[in-house]
């Protein structure tokens, strides 16, 4: 078996499309585009391209879009200063601050100080807990660009043994919440996993976002299974590369997701949709 390619690329472009129609369709409504600040602190090189990546998809879209750049000395209070002003904007229905932050900046402090409803990454605590309780309001974007990719191969996903490699707040726990919300059997491993091999063998959809490049081998795919590559690894020869060994995990799988052209676009196109989402609640539409 050689893996049918999942093209986020395609997908997030098409996704694009309606997103810019309905922000078209709210502008004329309100009198005003949804809004999306984006807050960098420091100067991160990978923050930097996600960030540009992140802008471009608003022009596209129809979105207003503002940048705030801050230095690395930026301190909490001046931060936590500019979160309060830009709930306060009207102008403004998404609020994200990039991760990660310099060391002395308190990244719980930070998410917190965000309005839930302005939430666009679905990291508040508010939201994390209406994902739990089954009742989303704005959800994480990297795991709500998987389940889209999910629903493209048209699997039924009920029932179905789904493992996460990464326990992270940003993608491996709201995962695999999503994963338990279609009702698939959900395991999460992390760096203290015994066995590991072993499970992601019992893997009917397998998602790796471990962030070290070729990790999980062909040998550990289930044949037939739909895998998806959350990482993103940079080569010292300037090459990106996923968590997964792609030729050898190719051979046996029925769906795979590339990287770049994966995971990454979905992610952007989820953000453009919540931050339509926040704005549709801002306007009580
Ligand atoms: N495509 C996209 O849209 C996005 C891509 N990314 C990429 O995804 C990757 C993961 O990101 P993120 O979740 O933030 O990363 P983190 O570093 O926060 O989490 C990595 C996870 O991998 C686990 N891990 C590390 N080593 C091993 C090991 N040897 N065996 C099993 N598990 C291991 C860690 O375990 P433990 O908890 O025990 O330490 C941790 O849970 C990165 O490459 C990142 O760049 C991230 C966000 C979006
Ligand atoms: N508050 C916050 N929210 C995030 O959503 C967030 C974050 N912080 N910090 C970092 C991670 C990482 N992330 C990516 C987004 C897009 C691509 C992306 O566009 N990837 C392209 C290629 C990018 C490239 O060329 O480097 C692709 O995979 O095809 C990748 C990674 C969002 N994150
Ligand atoms: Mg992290």
């Amino acid at each position: 078996m050689t893996a049918a390619l999942l093209d986020g690329k395609a997908i997030a472009a098409a996704l694009q499309g309606e997103i810019k129609q309905r922000a078209a369709l709210f502008a004329e409504r309100q009198g005003r585009p949804p809004g999306l600040a984006v807050i960098l602190v420091g100067d991160n090189l990978a923050s930097q391209v996600y960030v540009r990546n992140k802008r471009r998809a608003c022009a596209e879209a129809g979105f207003h879009s503002a940048l705030h750049a801050l230095p690395a000395t930026t301190t909490q209070a001046e931060l936590l200063e500019l979160i309060n002003r830009l709930n306060a904007d009207p102008t403004i229905d998404g609020i994200l601050v990039q991760l990660p932050l310099p060391e002395d900046l308190d990244e719980s402090a930070v998410t917190e100080c965000i309005c839930p409803t302005k939430d666009v990454d679905g990291f508040h605590p508010d939201n994390v807990g209406r994902l739990v309780l089954r009742r989303p309001r704005l959800r994480p974007c990297t795991p709500k660009g998987i389940m889209r990719l999910l629903a493209e191969t048209g699997a039924r996903l009920e029932g179905l043994d789904a493992v996460v490699i990464g326990q992270s707040n940003i993608v491996g726990r709201p995962m695999a919440l999503e994963l338990l919300a279609a009702r698939c059997t959900v395991t999460i491993c992390h760096s203290r996993t015994r066995d590991l091999a072993d499970k992601a063998r019992s893997a009917d959809i397998l998602v790796a976002a471990v962030g070290r490049p070729a990790f999980v081998p062909g040998d550990w795919i289930k044949r037939g299974a739909i895998l998806i590559d959350v990482g993103i690894n940079r080569l010292a020869d300037g090459r990106l590369v996923g968590d997964l060994e792609f030729a050898t995990c190719a051979e046996r799988a029925a769906w795979i997701t590339p990287v770049p052209g994966g995971v990454g676009p979905m992610t952007i196109a989820s953000l453009l949709e919540n931050t339509l989402e926040a704005a549709e609640l801002h306007a009580g539409a």
